[in-house]
């Protein structure tokens, strides 16, 4: 890159850097300086995406290709809760970049969006445990979430309530509440489900009840602490206890559970005494056991069924044991009005192997498998993708199958195929071309293999990156088939240089075996006769840029004269 100089020329036009017009341009002479053409350039060539967003991960696609059956079993299990049952655990597994949380995401929307069709309380809560990964944490974002569900849901109840009171007085009617003051407060209720319509049918939960057992697909049990003689039902009471004017129809009341305005205000008296009472969750700080006792008073505050969608649930495992599983798997027995159901989403086959056998079994009533995408299904995935994301005639007819094959070879990894299509497209969007060859596909495989060597280099803790440093160095200096003594001299004097604490031998030689792991570096077990065996170590990722890396730690940067400490190799 030249330097910043150069791109503006004296005469205020774009200097020599490669990709910029030379030429000084009407754009780059306006007066006031607020335009020189920068953009415009660049702007100028004939665009190869028609919608780049759609190549990206964070996009949700419409269809699925070659995910149907497993589309359809989850479906099928999942269906239970439109029916107000609990449906079975689901474990779904499978590798990398195989669709499975695409494929969990579209069927909960569709769950989700049925529910509020039927106005069946369903919803879906999704948790990423590569992020939220400790057992308080997922308690504390799931009770948070379930708070704000339930104050969204009161604050609508108490507006309808509210509104209906209005209604009431403007009516001018005589309130009969003094005759039967106690009729409607003597029903315990805790919610409904927020998708019901109409304050007649919604703002007495009770009444829900009474409505929902009138429907057959929701099969809750009854839970009042009313005494039998007192209020049989709500509906009842008010055909009991209210005058001839609350028959009428035409009156607000009339046909709500809701004798008085007085019950009335009670009742949102109630609801707001609710809201009060639910306290959100710090992010730290509080027992365990207290985030717990919330998120369950939250979640059965009202009739739901709950889908918890654990995303990567083998890094919630390895970070933090299977308690929280073991909590959510027996909430069922303890909760009054809803239900759970657990969704666990792993790359990890084997992650099962360290559970509790009980969490094992009640976890996987229902596995599904997500198996890795062959070549053609992988060209047909991004066949879909590239009509939506690509201007016409802007791909050239090798490009999907090359993604395919070159993804196909990384275990059948969608995101990787999606990734290599996207990249090719941006660096022929670069090249200022307007069709994407084969040539850009290749050179987006290099691209991406060096951002993941970046990457894993740039992650490395310390002392890996100063066994790296030190192989770079002897390999810097022509020195071949290195061997572990050879490294560990040069990591000493590296250690002594930058004062931090020298490691053992033996620690040393596993660290270069993590290496060899991540394919940074290649490490093989050579015999020397009677000398033994020994390994010879060789750099697997590109030098120069590896350094690059290794030199942007504002730890290993000072480490500027190499010569003296590969003169170290023949001391010892
Ligand atoms: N059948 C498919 N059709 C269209 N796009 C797909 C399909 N399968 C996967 N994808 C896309 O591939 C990418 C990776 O998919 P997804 O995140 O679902 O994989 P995953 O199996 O959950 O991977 P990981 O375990 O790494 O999270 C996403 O962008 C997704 O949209």
């Amino acid at each position: 890159m030249a330097d910043d100089d150069s791109h503006t020329t004296d005469d205020g036009g774009i200097g020599s850097t490669p990709g910029f017009r030379t030429e000084p341009t009407e754009r780059s002479l306006t007066e006031d300086g607020s335009n020189q053409g920068l953009f415009d350039d660049l702007l100028s060539g004939e665009p190869i995406f028609e919608n780049k967003e759609v190549l990206r991960p964070s996009y949700t696609p419409h269809e699925l290709p070659h995910r149907s059956d497993q589309i359809n079993k989850m479906a099928t299990i999942l269906v239970s809760a439109l029916r107000g049952e609990t449906p079975s655990n689901i474990l779904i597994y499978g590798k990398t970049g195989t669709g499975k949380t695409a494929s969990a995401k579209f069927v909960s929307q569709e769950l989700e969006q049925t529910s509020s069709k039927y106005s069946v309380p369903c919803e879906v809560e999704y948790i990423n445990c590569e992020v939220t990964d400790t057992q308080y944490r997922v308690l504390a974002q799931l009770a948070n979430k379930f708070i704000e569900k339930n104050h969204e849901w009161i604050d609508e109840r108490v507006d309808e309530l509210e509104s209906l009171r209005e209604r009431v007085d403007e009516t001018d009617i005589d309130s009969p509440a003094d005759e039967s003051p106690e009729s409607s407060q003597s029903v315990d209720v805790v919610g409904s489900p927020p998708e019901t319509e109409g304050v007649d049918d919604e703002s007495d939960p009770a009444s829900q009840r009474a409505e929902r057992d009138e429907e057959p697909t929701v099969q809750f049990q009854e839970e009042t602490d009313v005494e039998a003689d007192e209020t049989p039902t709500q509906s009842d009471s008010v055909v009991e206890t209210t005058g001839d004017e609350l028959r009428q129809s035409t009156h607000p009341l009339a046909e709500t559970p809701f004798d008085s305005v007085s019950d009335v205000s009670e009742r949102i008296d109630e609801l707001e005494a609710d809201r009060e009472s639910f306290e959100e969750v710090p992010m730290t700080g509080w027992p365990t056991d207290r985030v717990y006792s919330v998120f369950f008073d939250a979640v059965d505050y009202s009739e739901r069924v709950v889908v918890i969608m654990l995303d990567e649930i083998d890094k919630l495992v390895e970070k933090s044991g299977d308690d929280t599983l073991y909590n959510l798997s027996r909430m069922n027995s303890e909760l009054d009005n809803s239900r759970v159901s657990i969704m666990g989403i792993s790359n990890d086959l084997k992650f099962t192997d360290f559970l509790d056998p009980r969490v094992k079994s009640s976890l996987g009533e229902e596995e599904i498998v997500f198996p890795p995408y062959d070549a053609n299904q992988l060209r047909d995935i991004l066949q879909h993708r590239a009509e939506v994301a690509f201007k016409d005639g802007a791909l050239s007819p090798d490009v999907i199958p090359l993604c395919a094959a070159f993804a196909a070879q990384e275990h059948g990894d969608a995101r990787r195929a999606l990734d290599l299509l996207r990249t090719a497209g941006e660096l022929a969007e670069r090249s200022q071309t307007e069709t994407i060859v084969e040539d850009h596909v290749r050179q987006a495989q290099d691209k991406i293999e060096l951002d993941r060597v970046v990457e894993v280099v740039r992650t490395l803790p310390t002392q890996s990156k100063l066994v790296l440093f030190s192989i770079i160095l002897l390999e810097q200096n022509g020195v071949h088939s290195i061997n572990t003594g050879e490294v560990y001299n040069i990591y000493k004097r590296l250690c002594t240089e930058l004062d931090t604490d020298v490691l053992t031998q033996r620690r040393v030689t596993d660290l270069i075996s993590e290496l060899d792991m991540l394919g940074i570096v290649n490490a093989v077990v050579v015999s020397k006769g009677r000398y033994g065996r020994t390994k010879e170590i060789s750099l697997s990722v590109p030098l120069e840029e590896t350094e690059v890396v290794l030199r942007s730690d504002s730890r290993l940067s000072d480490i500027d004269d190499v010569q003296p400490f590969v003169q170290a190799r023949f001391d010892n």
